[in-house]
C-alpha cells in the first residue's frame, strides 16, 4: 500500500554508482508508512532505507537529513544519511527527493516496559543536547500556530462538548504561551513524533529513532510530553501508567536535569501535547486529503488523553 512510486533493481543499477555502496542486490517495498515510499535496499555493502518523499520538498529536507547526520554524528542512535561521491544527502530518484539511510536493526516495541521507556527518556535527552548546536532553523509546522489555524477549520464538524473541550483548552494554550514559564523553557530541535512505532528496539536495547518529518523547533518539554502521552499510558483509557511514566522522566532528567520552570509548566505541557495529536487527527478525520489511502487514525484517543491530563494531577516532573 504505501509505495507510491515503484523503484526497481534495473532502476537503481545506474543510479547507485554515484554512491561507495557497491552494487545493489535486492530491493523490497515497506508496506507501513502513509507519508513516503520506502524501501529497504540490500546492497554489496550492507543494508540501507531507500526513502522517495512524496510530499516534502528540496528545499524542506536539508533541515530533516541535516538533522540526522548531525545526531548520527554525535552517537544519537538515528539512521545515518548516506552521502554520495560529491558529499550531497539529499538525492533526486524518478523525478522526486530521495535519500538512503543506514537501516536500524530491531523493531517497535509496541507494548513497552518501564526498560524501555527507560531508554527512550535517555536517548530523548541525548538527542536535545545534542541538537542545540545544529545549525538550521525550522519551526515545528503542528506547533502553536498551525493549531490557531486548525481550530476553526475542524470546530464545525465537532459535537458540542468536544468543541466546547477544544475552545476552552486552545484558550488555556493561549494564556500559557504568553507566560513567564513558558517563555523560560529550554528550546531547540525536538523529533516531536516520537511515538512507539518511530523507535526501534532489539530486546531491551534501543537500536534508534527515525521518522523525523515532523521534527521542528520548538520546546524540549514538549517533545517529552508528546513522548509520555504515547509511551507511558494505558491506551484504551489514556491515563498515566506510573511505573513507565516515572522511568521515562528519571531516565530523562539524569541526562539533561529538568528545570523548575519546566516543571510548573508540565502539566499544561502534556495537554498541549494532546491537543497537538486530537487536532491533527480531526483534521485528518474531518478533512481528508484526496486519495488518502489509510483510514485516518482515530481523534476520540487525544480527545481522551486530553481529558485525562486536564482531570488528574500528573506525576511530578523530579
Ligand atoms: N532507518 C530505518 N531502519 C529500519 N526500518 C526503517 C527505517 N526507516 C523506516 N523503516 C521502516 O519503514 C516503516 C515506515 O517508515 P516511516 O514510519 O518513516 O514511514 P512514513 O512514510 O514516514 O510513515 P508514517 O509517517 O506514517 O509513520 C517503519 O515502520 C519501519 O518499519
Ligand atoms: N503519530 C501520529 C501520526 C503521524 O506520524 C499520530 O499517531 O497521530
Amino acid at each position: 500500500m504505501a509505495v507510491f512510486t515503484p523503484v526497481s533493481l534495473d532502476d537503481l543499477t545506474h543510479w547507485l554508482t554515484k554512491f561507495s555502496l557497491g552494487k545493489p542486490l535486492a530491493i523490497k517495498g515497506i508496506s507501513s508508512g502513509i507519508e513516503n515510499s520506502n524501501f529497504f535496499l540490500t546492497t554489496e555493502t550492507g543494508e540501507f532505507v531507500l526513502t522517495i518523499f512524496e510530499k516534502l520538498t528540496f528545499e524542506q529536507l536539508p533541515f530533516y537529513l541535516g538533522l540526522m547526520r548531525h545526531l548520527a554524528e554525535r552517537d544519537v542512535l538515528v539512521p545515518e544519511p548516506i552521502a554520495d561521491k560529491r558529499g550531497e544527502i539529499l538525492h533526486e530518484l524518478h523525478g522526486k527527493p530521495a535519500s538512503i539511510v543506514t537501516r536500524l536493526e530491531g523493531a517497535s516495541q509496541l507494548s513497552p516496559k518501564p526498560v524501555h521507556c527507560a531508554a527512550v527518556g535517555a536517548m530523548l535527552a541525548k538527542m536535545h543536547l545534542a541538537a542545540q548546536d545544529f545549525p538550521i532553523r525550522q519551526p515545528n509546522l503542528r506547533g502553536f500556530d498551525w493549531w490557531r489555524t486548525t481550530t476553526p477549520t475542524v470546530l464545525p464538524y465537532m459535537p458540542p462538548d468536544a468543541q466546547h473541550l477544544l475552545r476552552a483548552e486552545i484558550h488555556a494554550q493561549e494564556a500559557f504561551a504568553e507566560s513567564d514559564t513558558y517563555r523560560a523553557l529550554a528550546r531547540g530541535p525536538v523529533h516531536a513524533d516520537l511515538f512507539r512505532n518511530n523507535v526501534m528496539f532489539d530486546g531491551e536495547r534501543l537500536t534508534g529513532f527515525f521518522d523525523f518529518y515532523f521534527a521542528g523547533c520548538d520546546t524540549w518539554l514538549f517533545d517529552v510530553a508528546v513522548t509520555v502521552n504515547d509511551w507511558c499510558i494505558d491506551l484504551d483509557s489514556g491515563a498515566l501508567d506510573l511505573p513507565r511514566t516515572r522511568a521515562l522522566l528519571d531516565a530523562y532528567h539524569a541526562v539533561r536535569p529538568f528545570t523548575a520552570d519546566e516543571r510548573n509548566a508540565w502539566q499544561l505541557m502534556l495537554q498541549a501535547g494532546a491537543l497537538r495529536f486530537w487536532l491533527s487527527r480531526l483534521y485528518d478525520f474531518y478533512l481528508p486529503r484526496e486519495a488518502e489511502m489509510l483510514t485516518p487514525h482515530d481523534p476520540t484517543h487525544f480527545e481522551r488523553i486530553l481529558r485525562q491530563r486536564i482531570d488528574n494531577p500528573v506525576p511530578e516532573l523530579f
